[in-house]
């Protein structure tokens, strides 16, 4: 492949992000369920640095990629290690996150940082690119289990999109029963 040249796949990429349990996993999971498997995938930045740590340590990386406490145990740990990793190569986990890209629509569901945004924008163009911003509020997100803590909401990889507008689409997910209307917004944004 001619390195010089974008890819072909996929035709839009969706970035999806927003604070801890704002609901970033659980939307892209029901937009996939409506657009298909055959015609969308979820990608996750925090796959090949998790799957790194369940190597090194012996954990079970489907834990570490679900959304239960599991993964909270490692979370400080990981952010640090694959920060002193980003600083000497900005796109080295999104890049090794790229590599299972084959179907048209493409989600990363864990877009945190500035970094990550130029990636993308560098290697598949400006044109491809939707970006959205998931919102919810402390109380909401408390009921689904966040809670704060020093070293993670505070750092880069929580706070470094809070001023990264201006988004596509800035969504509140808020209310259990208005995740239809969010999915059909995302949808008409990647499909207009
Ligand atoms: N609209 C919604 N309706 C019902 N449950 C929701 C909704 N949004 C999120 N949840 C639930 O809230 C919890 C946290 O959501 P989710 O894991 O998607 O957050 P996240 O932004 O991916 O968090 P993290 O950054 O920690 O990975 C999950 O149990 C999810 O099922």
């Amino acid at each position: 492949m001619d390195s010089t040249k974008a890819p072909e796949l996929p035709r839009v990429l969706l970035l999806l992000s927003g604070k801890r349990k704002c609901g970033k996993d659980f939307l892209a999971d029901a937009l996939l369920k409506r657009l298909g498997p055959n015609r969308a995938q979820i990608v996750r930045i925090s796959e090949p640095i998790k799957r790194h740590w369940a190597d090194e340590m012996g954990l079970d990386l489907g834990a570490l990629l679900g959304d239960g406490a599991y993964k909270e145990r490692y979370r400080k740990q990981m952010i640090e290690w694959s920060d002193a990793r980003r600083r000497e190569d900005y796109g080295v986990f999104c890049r090794a996150a790229c590599r299972t890209i084959d179907r048209e629509i493409c989600i990363v569901s864990d877009v945190r940082r500035k970094t990550d945004v130029r990636f993308f924008r560098e290697t598949y163009g400006p044109a491809r690119l939707r970006t959205v911003r998931i919102e919810a509020s402390e109380s909401v997100r408390g009921a689904r289990g966040w809670t704060f803590q020093a070293g993670i909401d505070d750092v880069q990889s929580e706070c470094d999109l809070d001023d990264g507008g201006p988004w596509d689409l800035l969504l509140k997910n808020e209310h259990a029963d208005g995740a239809d209307e969010l999915l059909a917004r995302i949808e008409k944004l990647i499909l207009d």
